[in-house]
């Protein structure tokens, strides 16, 4: 083959390439039998989609006569896919950390939020903020999980509140998928916390009656593209009526509904999710049983937090009950101010930890499933002909490694590779 490639991996020790059969998502049984080849290479094409992936071998012989712009030597090292974040609030202007402690002391994040702080906290600051400041953060944010493997991230915005404010805040995301390489999935979340003086009614038919349209017109223009809809389906935010009212009119232009549910307390979010057709239901950390048949009746992924339930010392989801029933189950960093994490090797490894799931059950739920409830599995999510090219390569000769190793990542992941350009490479110390 004479042609000419933009990337060949080659002699890795193991490539993850997650599912081999166009799988949209695995459930319990397929996760256990995640696909991992030993002594293999990867071609990525001109396109940035993959060309080939196989035995170093057999990959050696049949591009014998090519050429590549780049190619980089794994041998003693793993390729895995880049890692899809399927939830994170990362826009905003004004960080918590003076809560921290005070959560710390014990402070519930109710009590927080509902004396002005949380959210609030973060809507004060972020409508203060230029573009060009929320932009020039949320990039540096950005870069960041990108060193840590996120190669596609679920972006929301939620700090505004007033439409003005959302707007400027899908603008910034909108930039970000323009100018950077990362691949961002951009969420309207303008029912994140029910604005001062109004009640969840009146914020709910601002949203139905002013936000959605003017996304709509917008989105027509083609000044912002936004896919998915969100609400805080909580007690003393949204109730379960106002979040089925605003999720239902967001379905009707197009977006797909994906939201926060049964958090801090039962709402029979899951089961309204499932009714309604939506992609995924965030946290669930207080799903019920029936929520949980709901949700893997409907397909709906469950995208689980562990971050979440950690700092806010939260019952942690029941990620076992929910495999065993059969649900697609996700995973996401969440990153907020509330919950200050861009990693997603953390996240796994606090899934296994603290969910108790399995190493490969982890991995799935941060590559294909998360793909799967962003609605891009057909692009992301394993490492199978014809995907994009995005991967990430770790200095260790077993893959688990990526989530045994407790923080460090930046020393462990070589570099990143976003549809076959390089576009990060860990510098080594040179001299200590
Ligand atoms: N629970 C609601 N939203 C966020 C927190 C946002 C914030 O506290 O700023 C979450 O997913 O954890
Ligand atoms: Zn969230």
């Amino acid at each position: 083959m004479a042609s000419k490639f933009r990337l060949l991996l080659e002699n890795a020790e193991q490539i993850v390439v997650v599912c081999t059969k166009e799988e949209q998502y695995l459930l319990e049984d397929g996760m256990q039998h995640l696909a991992v080849l030993e002594k293999s290479s990867l071609v990525i094409g001109n396109d940035g989609c993959i060309k080939a992936v196989g035995p170093a071998e057999t990959i050696r012989n049949h591009f014998s006569n090519a050429s590549f712009e780049n190619i980089i030597d794994c041998s003693g090292k793993c390729i895995l896919p880049g890692f899809v974040d399927a939830h994170t609030h990362p826009v905003w202007a004004g960080d918590r950390v003076h809560e921290f402690a005070m959560k710390l002391a014990g402070a519930t994040y109710m009590d927080i939020h509902q004396a002005g702080g949380g959210i609030n906290y973060t809507v004060e600051h972020t409508t203060a903020a230029s573009e060009e400041e929320l932009f020039c953060s949320f990039k540096h944010r950005l870069e960041r999980m990108l060193r840590a493997g996120t190669t596609l991230v679920e972006c929301k915005s939620g700090y505004g509140l007033k439409l003005e404010t959302e707007l400027k805040m899908l603008r910034v995301i909108e930039r970000a998928h323009r100018e950077l390489d990362i691949a961002v999935s951009s969420t309207y979340c303008g029912a994140h916390s029910v604005p001062k003086g109004k009640s969840a009614q009146e914020a709910a038919d601002d949203i139905i009656n002013n936000h959605l349209p003017a996304l709509k017109q917008m989105s027509l223009n083609g000044e912002i593209h936004v896919d998915n809809i969100d609400v805080f389906c909580e007690k003393g935010v949204f109730d379960l009526e106002s979040t089925g009212r605003i999720l239902q009119a967001g379905k009707a232009i197009g977006l797909n509904l994906n939201f926060h549910g049964d958090e801090l307390n039962p709402m029979n979010s899951a089961e309204m999710g499932a009714e309604l057709g939506a992609h995924a239901v965030s946290h669930l950390e207080e799903v019920s049983d029936k929520g949980i048949a709901a949700l893997a009746k409907a397909k709906c992924s469950a995208v689980l937090l562990p971050t979440t339930a950690y700092i806010l010392r939260l019952k942690q989801p029941r990620a076992r009950d929910m495999l065993k029933a059969g649900v697609i189950v996700s995973l996401g960093s969440d990153f907020n101010p509330n919950a200050y994490c861009f990693s997603m090797p953390m996240v796994m490894h606090l899934a296994c930890v603290n969910m108790k799931m399995s190493l490969k059950e982890a991995l799935a739920a941060a590559t294909i499933n998360a793909a799967y409830a962003l609605g891009r599995a057909h692009t992301h999510g394993s490492l199978e002909v014809g995907k994009q090219g995005d991967v990430i390569v770790i200095n260790a000769s077993r893959w688990e490694h990526v989530i045994y190793q407790f923080g460090g990542h930046q020393e462990l992941i070589e570099c990143v590779v976003i549809k076959g350009k390089i576009v990060y490479k860990n510098e080594k110390i040179l001299h200590l």
